[in-house]
């Protein structure tokens, strides 16, 4: 079987309900609906074209970019698009834009931040996009150290005026998305300081071009950062460059929620912690998780479809094998297919825990607001590393034609791979969470029971004995054939005890060192090995709430209940060290999880071609040669290399200045 058939040959095999599936992956019927919805919206619309954009210099790339997204906005417009539906036709159009940071960071830093006052103000304004907002935090200096800007806000009571000024090179404001050519505004992050004394970072309201003209406004420099990796990919984007030269603002255009600066200068703490002012991140790192899920489901479908059409060797009845056949593919591929689900019922759940934050924030109920922080900290550290990692590995897995644009992969990388250092680098987010987690370890003998998803902390609390030996743990006793990994108990019990396991040892060497904080940094790796150990088990047992939910749909609760078990036993032999040195199981029932693998993976096989198609996904969205929908891939591959620029002609430019006069050279030294 070749080319067309096989895609359709795959589908008459599989053992579940694709449509209820899709429903699944969605989150709801309606969900589903929306989002289909727009992606044929978006697929059927000419002006959405975005095939050619690996091929455009810069500037027509970007001005192509500004022309996409307000045309995108006047469709919102028109078709008077809900929020959600907004977010999913800008999801389809699938291009970095100024737009994402005007309503994912500076719309959201007002409402966080701002009095209610102040967001009666913005608000209105920004929602109808009659000025346009960035989030400009990071420094040439500083990103990750927030407390380490340079940029000063300094109060003048005589004028009510805060003036922001740039006092070092170091201090220009670097990296911000939409403020190199577009934003009017930003929220900017800059020293307080009032009566000579600093009061730490606070965000304040800054207009930065004419409203008129678009000019800057006087004592304010402003650029692009320049061409950054990959083509296409988030070069869309206007990442800039921002100083200010004693600029003055009104003293209400400091962000006031956290703390009031009255006109004498005198600084108010609300009853509103202070790590509120990081709240914006906290709200976007919810939003990376989710993202997280779909740029791996992506590749992931990319990979799986053109696994099924590509075909190498072992021909016995004449037919090569499908290469998706070979164990060692289906070893490096499913695992990353079941991943995508993990990633994306637990982006569910963050969603839940933030609006949940939320609204106890509001109430002025401060409570949850660490392990908030903790959970979004870790959980966009844990996914958007994976997910960098996946879709380089799918590109490897599509072999040689994975390296071409028109498989999609590369610009996907290229776009996806700042993931890991935005909002946050990734190891700086688990340095956070081993800080929540060894505190939480040290409040254990206090009798503070940990809650949420440190619970699990409390229920281990003999471990702060130091009773490591293999016998405290259950599972021992359970697991004496493969068959016994498949219990949610068990698994969930393997997962916490390493994880309890890891916190307790590292908490008790940092006890070792005198200065905790001297403790903290020498020990720093392996205390981000204790912090991914926790968070890979969060990610574990919200899958594993998802199976105990009534999953309608025939077939389709077995088939994730397969990816759980991929997804879990996957970690637990890439990190059978842990497992084993921690004493939570032995080497016989390591051994059995990997039979269990194996057995799981001929179970996905029939399945896998459906399990990508339930995810959704338009050619247009895919943007991939390789993953197309009919399977068509050779013919269409032929196709695509003839549209590349250097085909418009036989003879290259150049062959007259350079491989003519070349190859008569050689031909006149061969006659000498
Ligand atoms: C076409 C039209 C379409 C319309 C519709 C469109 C819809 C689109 C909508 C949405 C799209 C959304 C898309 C968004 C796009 C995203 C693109 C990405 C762009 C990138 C932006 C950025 O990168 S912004 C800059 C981000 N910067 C960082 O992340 C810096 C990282 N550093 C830090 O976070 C902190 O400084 C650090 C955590 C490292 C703390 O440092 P430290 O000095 O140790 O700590 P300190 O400051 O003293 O605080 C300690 C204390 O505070 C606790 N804490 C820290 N952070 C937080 C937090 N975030 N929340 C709560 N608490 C926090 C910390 O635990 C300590 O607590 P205690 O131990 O003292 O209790
Ligand atoms: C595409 C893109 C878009 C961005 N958009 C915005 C935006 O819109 N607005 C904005 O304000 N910013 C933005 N940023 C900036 C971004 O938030 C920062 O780059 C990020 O927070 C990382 O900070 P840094 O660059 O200072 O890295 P650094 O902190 O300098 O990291 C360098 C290395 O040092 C390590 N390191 C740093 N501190 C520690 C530590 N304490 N312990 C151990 N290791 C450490 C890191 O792990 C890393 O390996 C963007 C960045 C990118 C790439």
């Amino acid at each position: 079987m070749e080319g067309v058939d096989i895609l359709p040959h795959e589908r008459s095999k599989t053992q579940f309900d694709v449509d209820a599936m899709k429903i699944v992956w969605a989150g709801s019927r309606h969900a589903f609906e929306v989002s289909d919805r727009m992606a044929r919206l978006v697929a059927s619309d000419p002006a959405f074209q975005k095939d050619n954009r690996s091929r455009l210099g810069r500037k027509e790339l970007f001005k192509n970019t500004l022309r996409k997204a307000t045309y995108a906005w006047k469709r919102i417009l028109e078709l008077r698009l809900t929020e959600e539906e907004a977010g999913r036709l800008r999801f389809f159009v699938d291009e970095p834009a100024f737009t994402d940071l005007h309503w994912g960071m500076f719309v959201p830093a007002i409402k966080g931040q701002g009095t209610e006052e102040q967001q009666q103000k913005w608000l209105p304004l920004a929602y109808k996009m009659q000025i346009i907002g960035c989030y400009a935090q990071t420094e040439l200096g500083h990103g990750s150290n927030v407390q380490g800007l340079e940029t000063t806000a300094t109060f003048d009571p005589d004028k009510d005026e805060f003036v922001i000024h740039s006092p070092t090179l170091t201090s220009s404001k670097w990296w911000p998305g939409g403020l190199g050519k577009v934003s009017t505004h930003a929220v900017v992050y800059a020293r307080l300081i009032t009566n000579g004394e600093e009061h730490g970072v606070h965000g304040f309201i800054v207009q930065l071009r004419s409203l008129d003209d678009h000019m800057p406004l006087p004592g304010i420099t402003i650029g692009d950062i320049g061409m950054k990796f990959g083509n296409g990919a988030y070069n869309t984007m206007d990442n800039g460059v921002l100083t200010f030269d004693h600029v003055r603002i009104p003293r209400n255009q400091m962000l006031m929620r956290v703390l009031q600066v009255t006109s004498e200068g005198k600084c108010v703490q609300s009853n509103v912690p202070r790590q509120l002012i990081y709240g914006t991140m906290v709200f976007v790192r919810q939003t990376i998780v989710a993202d997280a899920s779909s740029a791996l489901s992506r590749a992931v479908c990319i990979a799986t479809r053109y696994s099924a059409v590509r075909r190498q060797f072992g021909s016995q009845d004449g037919v090569e094998t499908q290469v998706i056949d070979y164990k060692t593919q289906q070893n490096r591929l499913f695992p990353l297919l079941a991943s995508a689900y993990a990633f994306r019922f637990v982006g569910e759940w963050l969603k839940w825990l933030y609006t949940d934050v939320t609204q106890r924030l509001q109430a002025n109920d401060f409570s949850t607001l660490p392990e908030a922080h903790a959970c979004t900290a870790g959980l966009k550290s844990l996914t958007t590393t994976a997910t960098a990692d996946a879709i380089e590995e799918c590109r490897k897995l599509c072999g040689g034609h994975g390296y071409l644009c028109a498989s999609g992969l590369p610009e996907l990388f290229a776009v996806y791979v700042p993931a890991c250092t935005y909002e946050g680098d990734n190891v700086v987010l688990l340095l956070q969470v081993a800080r929540f987690l060894m505190k939480t370890v040290s409040q254990l003998g206090s009798g503070k029971k940990p809650i949420g998803t440190t619970a699990y902390l409390g229920r281990v609390q003999d471990l702060m004995q130091c009773r490591c030996e293999v016998q405290t743990v259950g599972i021992i006793y359970s697991i004496n054939a493969a068959e016994d990994w498949l219990k949610p108990s068990v698994m969930l019990e393997a997962f916490e005890a390493r994880s309890a396991r890891m916190c307790v040892a590292r908490a008790q060497n940092l006890g070792k060192f005198a200065n905790p904080e001297d403790g903290f940094a020498e020990l720093s790796a392996d205390l981000v090995e204790a912090a991914v150990a926790h968070c890979q088990l969060i990610v574990v047992s919200k899958f594993l709430d998802k199976l105990q939910q009534d999953i309608p749909g025939n077939g389709v609760k077995q088939q994730l209940q397969n990816l759980c078990y991929i997804y879990a036993l996957n970690l637990l032999h890439k990190h059978l060290g842990d497992f084993l040195s921690t004493g939570c199981i032995t080497p016989k029932q390591a051994s059995l999880a990997n039979d269990q693998l194996r057995s799981l993976y001929s179970q996905v096989r029939p399945n896998a071609i459906a399990l990508v198609d339930a995810f959704n996904y338009t050619d247009h969205y895919l943007g991939s040669v390789l993953g197309r929908y009919d399977g068509n891939v050779y013919p269409k591959l032929y196709e695509e290399a003839w549209k590349d620029p250097l085909n418009d002609s036989v003879l290259p430019d150049g062959y007259n200045e350079y491989i003519r006069p070349l190859l008569k050279q050689q031909l006149h030294n061969s006659r000498l």
